[in-house]
């Protein structure tokens, strides 16, 4: 990490604290007199409003003894309009105490002992290297654009949250946090696009957080028993991947009194029915386990102020569109307008653009890097491999990075195959062969899963075979290289694949296995190979060529902002869409959306 840049974020991470703290004390008279509304956490708001809690200091201790019932009675949602509630006079509502009730006090998510300042400012240099970002292209578009920032500095998060980012080692934002914070704190619905391991999850945890805390909005819950009304929803597709925006956001959220509860398939509904009772503002879900808990009326999202769906396309594709639609659309949510509707992911199909401007409503487009193009920091191999040699080369693979130590001894490699049965036999063979691995997959318990991850994480076993379960957003330090065994059907799933290594700013390495039965993927392979200056063998180019089925649908290696209300509305010569904004260049041709998950691939994910 250049010298220079280390210093200016430090620089910045001191002026941060001071510019923050004037803010805030700043806000005190304006949010007074303005009157805004206070925050109540989950479990207070059923208790008459004079209790509420002022003095954040000895917040968690009190909660202990509130007692009282959690969910009948009338309470205040956050952000609720009203009167209730402490922090008399903050722009943060004295927010910076901790949840706990019934003696339970929340538990330190940093492992620290306190979590003091001093201690995060020796651990300042985290050795992420998040110039590799700096000359990357963004662009936006839609009505009135809030400008980015180049700090945290300069956005007013609110001190407890600012702690947080601090306590994690973030100096500085990533770009797409640069952009997405100030568009999201503006009230603005978004739609974003930015390569894997850029910092989406802070993107969107970020402003959820720090709208709570201001509680700028909000009615009266309604009396219903045992039912919880969270805040905030964040729906994402994987099992895996909501526990880990779940643990993202107890680290955000460590003392602000924002709650978040995660509820997902394949665990005890017990358990997570009794966390929900204990109060919640940002609920983190998968979407089959949601219907669950809607159906027994144990939630309502009639309050909920932020709809967050990471890997957006993923999630209104035919594999979750009906489930997404019965949530978002047909229970007792707000309708977009009212609640504020963010969408991310890392590739973002024209065809699913479509599907998705029905959540929103006159929304920001945001592209940061190539849309749905991978990072130059991986670098990309294609080996022609049979598939009766594949098992041999993997060997191969596997020994020369065990015997070359490119990567040390706890280089942790994942390795994609198509089908569970392949997934189980791979990692058999690895097994019987003297290698290390395990395996994750759709059939596997959820308790064999957690447990497979954890081994891998923790580099007992530094080789995961998994199927597309494992493809989408998980943030797995350490993760050295991808092999790609079985190569997908559509290049959006090779994009989320490869990008479990080289986050961050860090390298990674990718390879992949191709033959006969990828020629329909060698042309978008190409193109993804081009944009992100990697070397393409000419055989892989010859096939790209030959491939019936070539035509790329990435629009030919050209950036652009790829909104699909621009071409729309360039097509049908009208604005009805299209908003204006930053886009800079032209949209190219592209392909039509081919669907992503053919029959037997769905199958792989929950
Ligand atoms: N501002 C920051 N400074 C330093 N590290 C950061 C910052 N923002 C995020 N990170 C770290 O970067 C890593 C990747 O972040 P995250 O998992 O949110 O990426 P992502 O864009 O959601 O990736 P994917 O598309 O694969 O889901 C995480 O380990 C996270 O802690």
């Amino acid at each position: 990490m250049p010298t220079s840049w280390a210093d200016s974020v430090a620089a910045e991470a001191s002026a941060a604290r001071s510019t923050v703290g004037s803010a805030n004390n700043g806000c005190i008279g304006t949010n007074s007199d303005s009157g805004r509304s206070t925050y109540v956490p989950p479990h207070l708001r059923n208790r008459p409003p004079s209790s509420a809690p002022s003095a954040p200091a000895s917040y968690a201790g009190s909660v202990s003894s509130a007692g009282g019932n959690r969910w009948g009675a009338p309470r205040l949602g956050g952000g609720v309009g009203g009167s209730s509630g402490g922090g008399r006079g903050s722009g943060w509502n004295n927010r910076s105490g901790g949840w706990g009730h019934g003696g339970e006090r929340e538990a330190n998510p940093f492992g620290d002992e306190d979590g003091t300042e001093e201690m995060c400012d020796e651990q300042e240099n985290t050795g992420i290297n998040f110039d590799a970002y700096e000359d990357i292209p963004v662009e936006t578009s839609g009505e009135n654009v809030p400008p980015p920032v180049n700090t945290f500095a300069e956005i007013d998060l609110g001190e407890a949250l600012n702690q947080n980012i601090r306590r994690c080692k973030y100096v500085k934002p990533t770009p797409v946090q640069r952009y997405t914070i100030p568009i999201s704190l503006a009230g603005r619905d978004l739609m974003a696009c930015a390569q894997t391991g850029s910092g989406k999850t802070a993107a969107f945890c970020f402003p959820i957080i720090s709208g709570i805390m201001r509680g700028q909005h909000g009615q009266r819950a309604p009396r219903v028993p045992r039912m919880a009304f969270p805040l905030a929803l964040i729906l994402s597709p994987t099992r895996e991947l909501s526990c880990q925006i779940h643990d993202e956001a107890r680290k955000f959220a460590y003392q602000t009194g924002v709650r978040a509860v995660v509820a997902y398939g394949g665990a005890p509904i017990n358990q997570q029915l009794r966390d929900l009772e204990r109060g919640v503002d940002i609920l983190v879900a998968t979407p089959g386990r949601l219907v669950d808990l809607l159906e027994r009326a144990r939630v309502s999202l009639q309050l909920i102020r932020y709809l967050a769906l990471d890997e957006a396309d993923r999630m209104l594709d035919m594999g979750f569109e009906p489930q997404i639609r019965k949530i978002v659309q047909q229970m007792d949510m707000p309708p977009p307008g009212v609640r504020q509707t963010m969408l991310f992911s890392a590739t973002f199909p024209r065809e699913i653009q479509r599907l998705a401007a029905d959540f929103l409503s006159n929304y920001v487009f945001l592209s940061v890097g190539r849309v749905g193009s991978s990072t130059d920091l991986i670098v990309q191999r294609v080996e022609y491999v049979h598939e009766s040699d594949k098992r041999s080369h993997l060997m191969d693979l596997l020994h020369a990075q065990m015997a070359n130590g490119v990567h040390g001894k706890q280089a942790l490699t994942l390795v994609f195959v198509e089908t569970k049965k392949g997934a189980d036999a791979l990692e058999h063979w690895l097994c019987t062969n003297g290698f290390p691995a395990t395996a994750i997959h759709g059939d596997r318990t959820q308790q064999e899963r957690e447990q497979a991850l954890r081994s891998f994480k923790s580099g007992n076993t530094p080789i995961l075979v998994a199927t597309d379960v494992a493809a989408r957003g998980l943030d797995i330090p350490h993760v050295a290289h991808v092999v790609n065994f079985d190569l997908p059907n559509d290049i959006d799933d090779y994009v989320h694949r490869i990008g479990r290594t080289g986050r961050a700013g860090k390298t990674g390495l990718a390879t992949a296995f191709f033959n006969e039965n990828n020629a329909s993927l060698a042309r978008a392979l190409v193109d993804l190979m081009q944009e992100a200056n990697q070397e393409v063998p000419a055989w892989l180019s010859r096939f790209a060529v030959r491939s019936a089925h070539g035509k790329s649908r990435r629009g030919g290696g050209r950036f652009g902002g790829r909104d699909f209300r621009r071409e729309s509305s360039l097509t049908r010569g009208v604005t009805d869409y299209y908003g204006g904004g930053n886009l800079s260049s032209g949209y190219g041709a592209s392909g039509e959306y081919a669907g992503a998950y053919g029959p037997g691939v769905t199958s792989a994910w929950d």
